[in-house]
């Protein structure tokens, strides 16, 4: 009996190259050519495509750590922005055909479409232990359906990258014109409902919003206009609003911090009220005398405990960042309002006394548990007692 003949082994048409010299070969999906970025892990099981859209991950390539990724398709529905963000992703198997009745595309032509490539049947979890251990990593990521790579190429090209620290990125992911957002969410979080009366005023500050944020503050009654990153204290002020949000984005909080701070700063000066999301919560940290940090790997994904400190609650938060405020530099005046309990860094603050705070996790979701909707409440609760007064 002759032995069977193995089954020839598909040739590689990916790889992930780190700058180590790691190299991790797998299929290519969405675009082709090659891509440079920092390298992160993300745990979510749900919203590969709110991930992907998600402007925070501009400059990053996203390994997803859960195995069925794409198996859903994709939906104009669930992006979180219009342009194409996140660098490039990985996954533990090639997508599949999606099967759910809303998916108008499946994510392998929706990648390509936004110029973006994806990596699949690798072995996703050496990956994450590699990224752990080498902290977010600088890696090359190509697709070439011939399977043609020039490794070495590949590696200087990681090797060479400037990396996100000191880069200012919400300069190329804002919006470039002011605009209204009026769009509320499609399905309420649990014991919350609409609110009436006459809009809340507020001036939200695009350094690369999701738009859920944007239906979050809609919903609890906020008449929302979104001005570019580059605003001053002076256009915020001229449209005379009752509070001002402070967006997610991505890049280094210092960074973007250069021009965003100074705008901060005075409006705090004018003694709005106040909130800010992941990078909108760095830089207020920023704006008042703290620091930021770059961590080894960084937040991401859909379950991560956060405690908040006054009511001793724990709330399970959606997590995207790969900087953080150091809880040591907060000034007096400024305190800690919520830790995570994975590793107790800080998650939120708040000026003692005003109604100014803002949290390092992600409370509009998308994707992620609703636990924290009660922030947006909060900001309103804050403009409303300020119209009474
Ligand atoms: N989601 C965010 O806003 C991310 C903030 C910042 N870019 C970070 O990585 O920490």
């Amino acid at each position: 009996m002759s032995a069977a003949i193995p089954s020839p082994k598909p040739r590689p048409t990916a790889c992930l190259a780190l700058a180590d010299g790691t190299v991790f070969y797998g299929m290519g999906f969405g675009a082709t050519g090659d891509t440079v970025a920092e390298l992160v892990f993300n745990t979510a099981m749900t919203g590969y495509q709110e991930i992907m859209t998600d402007p925070s991950y501009a400059g990053q390539i996203v390994t997803f750590t859960f195995p069925h990724i794409g198996n859903v398709g994709v939906t104009p529905e669930d992006d979180e922005t219009a342009q194409p963000v996140a660098a490039g992703m990985v996954v533990k198997w090639d997508p599949t055909e999606p099967s759910n009745w809303r998916a108008t595309a499946d994510l392998a032509s929706w990648l390509a479409a936004r110029g973006r490539i994806g990596i699949g049947g690798l072995d996703t979890r050496r990956l994450t232990r590699a990224i752990r251990r080498q902290g977010a990593p600088h890696a090359a990521l190509a697709h070439d359906p011939n399977g043609n790579f020039d490794i070495a190429a590949l590696v200087a090209k990681a090797r060479g990258w400037v990396g996100l620290v000191g880069l200012d990125l919400a300069k190329d992911v804002t919006c470039a014109q002011s605009y209204r957002w009026d769009e509320t969410l499609w399905v309420w979080p649990q014991g919350y409902g609409r609110r009436e009366g006459p809009g809340l005023r507020v001036v939200a500050i695009d350094y690369g919003a999701k738009r859920n944020i944007l239906r979050c503050l809609a919903s609890t009654g906020c008449e929302v206009t979104v001005l570019p990153a580059s605003a001053t204290a002076a256009d915020v002020l001229a449209l005379n609003p009752e509070g001002v949000f402070l967006s997610n984005g991505p890049g280094d909080p210092a960074a973007t911090g250069v021009y965003a701070v100074p705008m901060i700063q005075g409006v705090l000066a004018a003694g709005l009220p106040l909130f800010g999301i992941c990078l909108g919560h760095q830089m207020l940290a920023l704006a008042l005398g703290a620091k930021t940090v770059k961590m080894n790997h960084g937040h991401h994904g859909a379950n991560h405990p956060v405690k908040d400190i006054d009511t001793g609650k724990v709330e399970i938060t959606s997590m995207n960042h790969g900087f953080t405020v150091d809880s040591q530099s907060l000034p007096k005046g400024v305190r800690e309002t919520h830790v995570s309990l994975f590793d107790g860094s800080n998650c939120g603050i708040r000026v003692e006394g005003k109604p100014v705070f803002s949290v390092q996790y992600h409370p509009e979701a998308s994707p992620g548990p609703q636990d924290s909707f009660y922030l947006f409440e909060r900001f309103a609760a804050s403009m409303q007692a300020r119209r009474a007064a």
